[in-house]
């Protein structure tokens, strides 16, 4: 009896995995033969484009993913755990150069870049946010020579994608309904009631922050399905992913697009040299490559295959196809800087996320309602400002979050977490408690309000280590090399200092404190030096590049407004790299909208639609 007790628990145990896999897996092991299209990576453009060319039943669509399948997995699907993501097997784990003009609180002046290697790309690690921009984003894209770009043509592809759950912003006209992609509000923590309240008192109003105008403050939009996260595989892929035109292979590997001289020596694109289980294999493409590798990913491929800069490629020994100038170059990121508030007077504990959050109350609420902290990355509101700028456009020059989770430096885990989501030197840290001892005596920072740049005039480059595709390209954002991104971050810190002088503020006792690499001894706690020194110490990545590929008509654009690769047929690329510049707000709704616009224009240049 025991003995067959065993053998079944043994079966069972052997058997459990594979079956689970063979239930949810949605990719194959290896390409059938040659596809009308290959897309290479599935993240919040390429599902799009993917799972649109595979609605038309006549085309063959491959979709090629490096990282691995995203099965049902909670830490992928349960946002508060979002920070587990990071530094494992769905990350590309890339680290910047040393900054020059930023990261003095950074471990060697290096900041860590986390990106998505997984199905879903850099949406199955992402903090959610779906925040689109200003029509003054996209009229400036369409006037920089991108044609057909403007917020009138681009409107109808966000809401293409776009579910909007809420019933009151669905009813606005520039929110979809019925699209793949669920956007719901996220689950608010009571401290909002006080940050809306708290800007609207020092002038910021309340407003929908995806309307195509403006600046005011608005709880978070998140790409979430009752609490759980919604990545562009959930959206894209997975409810398509049986159709009989389309494959999706996961590990695999894109080295470089294989390129033909063709009888007139013009270069076309015909397919992809693959490696995968370290087998190395091309897939052939009838009609186009479509890169969606995103803005590290994708110039990074292009280079391999000769597109890029003349001098750079033959230095690293490889055969040019097309000179292409602008390959890598334009790096755009949102920089942010987080600045810690404490409340003297309010119990915080039912009013953000506090380290006891896997409490079996919240569990519950999670796992039958789909309700409560679990259901969150912590960021619940997201405002938009103009500050101290000559800048032309109408957009905000700064944006800044509300990050409702309880951070208790005393905590030694926390501080790990610190120091490995953000490379923060341990002294950084250390300084940081130090001083918050010094503030109070439960020396806690009860939540964040970070501020960063909505429009960087800083930008930097993606080069290639080597010609060896699995060394990671070498990043310099250049954060802060023009001093007018300084000026602006002084004025956003400012502005959010201001959040201590709303009379709710005062009633609640919140004060503002933010302590980096001995700023506040150097230059006391008000001075201009005082904000420069904070920005250029405890400055971040906001995760989002882009811009590495842009689309125009200039000699540094590397596409057309198709999205056509300048100088070689069947290649287009079409992901965060494209973008002339960056948008005021997160990227990955303007890459839903890059996907849906490309799939597009794919399907009427091939007379598909
Ligand atoms: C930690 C983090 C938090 C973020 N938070 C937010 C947020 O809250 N809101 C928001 O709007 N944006 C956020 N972003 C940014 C947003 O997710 C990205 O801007 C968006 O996903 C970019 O889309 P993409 O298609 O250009 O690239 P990605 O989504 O990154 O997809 C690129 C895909 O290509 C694959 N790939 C790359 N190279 C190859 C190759 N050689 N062969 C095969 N496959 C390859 C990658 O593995 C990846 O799956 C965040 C990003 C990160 C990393």
């Amino acid at each position: 009896m025991w003995l067959k007790l065993v053998v079944f628990v043994a079966i069972l145990a052997f058997l459990a995995p594979k079956i689970f896999v063979w239930y949810f897996s949605i990719t194959i092991d290896k390409p059938k033969g040659d596809y009308d299209f290959i897309v290479v990576g599935a993240g919040a453009s390429g599902s799009v484009v993917a799972s649109r060319l595979s609605e038309v039943s006549t085309e063959r669509v491959l979709l090629l993913e490096a990282g691995e399948e995203d099965l049902p997995n909670p830490l992928i699907h349960v946002p508060l755990f979002v920070t587990f993501l990071q530094h494992g097997k769905f990350d590309w784990e890339y680290k910047t150069e040393p900054l020059n003009n930023a990261g003095f609180a950074l471990t060697n002046q290096v900041s860590y870049w986390p990106r998505g290697k997984v199905l879903g790309g850099s949406t199955s690690i992402n903090y959610l946010v779906y925040a689109r921009g200003t029509k003054s984003d996209f009229d400036s894209w369409d006037s920089l020579g991108a044609p057909g770009w403007s917020y009138q043509d681009v409107l109808p592809f966000f809401k293409k994608s776009e579910n909007m759950l809420d019933p009151d912003l669905a009813k606005t006209a520039h929110h979809g309904t019925g699209g793949p992609l669920n956007v719901s509000l996220s689950y608010k923590h009571k401290i909002l009631n006080w940050f809306i309240r708290a800007a609207n008192e020092i002038g910021i109003a309340s407003f929908d922050y995806n309307r195509p105008d403006g600046k005011g403050v608005s709880p978070i939009q998140s790409t979430s399905t009752n609490g759980k996260r919604t990545s562009a595989a959930d959206a894209f892929l997975r409810p398509v992913a049986r159709r009989k035109n389309f494959d999706i292979v996961c590990g695999a590997h894109v080295k470089r697009v294989v390129i033909e001289t063709q009888s007139d020596g013009s270069k076309k694109a015909v397919g992809v040299e693959v490696v995968k289980n370290e087998e190395s294999f091309i897939v052939k493409s009838k009609k186009e490559v479509i890169l969606s590798g995103g803005a590290i990913g994708s110039p990074q491929i292009l280079m391999l295959s000769g597109i890029g800069p003349k001098e750079h490629l033959k230095e690293m020994k490889i055969e040019v196809m097309k000179d292409s100038p602008g390959v890598g170059s334009n790096l755009q990121d949102h920089f942010v800087i987080p600045a810690g508030f404490h409340s003297f007077n309010t119990d915080m504990h039912d009013q953000v996320i506090t380290p006891d959050v896997l409490s079996l109350s919240n569990i519950a609420s999670y796992l039958f309602h789909g309700s409560g902290s679990l259901t969150t990355t912590g960021l619940d509101a997201l405002g938009f400002a103009k500050v101290l700028s000559d800048d032309k456009h109408d957009w905000p020059n700064i944006h800044f979050y509300l990050h409702a989770i309880m951070w208790k430096p005393q905590i030694p885990d926390q501080t790990e977490v610190l120091m490995s989501l953000f490379n923060f030197k341990k002294e950084a840290v250390d300084d940081l408690i130090k001083e918050a001892h010094a503030i109070n005596s439960d020396h806690t920072s009860d939540f964040t309000i970070m501020v960063g740049l909505a429009h960087p005039y800083s930008s930097g480059s993606i080069k290639l280590r080597s010609s060896n595709y699995l060394d990671h390209p070498i990043i310099d954002p250049s954060y802060l090399s023009d001093t007018r991104d300084v000026t602006t971050l002084v004025g956003g810190l400012r502005l959010i200092k201001k959040f201590e002088d709303a009379e709710i503020s005062k009633a609640m006792g919140i004060k503002m404190y933010m302590v980096m690499n001995n700023c506040t001894s150097l230059h006391g706690t008000s001075t201009d030096a005082y904000y420069e020194c904070v920005a250029r110490s405890a400055g971040i990545t906001e995760y989002h590049p882009c811009c590495t590929a842009k689309m125009g008509k200039d000699p540094m654009a590397v596409a057309d407004a198709r999205l056509r690769v300048h100088g070689i047929s069947g290649l287009r690329v079409a992901d965060a790299s494209i973008m002339p510049h960056l948008t005021t707000a997160n990227t990955q709704a303007p890459c839903y909208m890059i996907g849906e616009k490309a799939a597009h224009m794919i399907k009427q240049d091939w007379g598909l639609i």
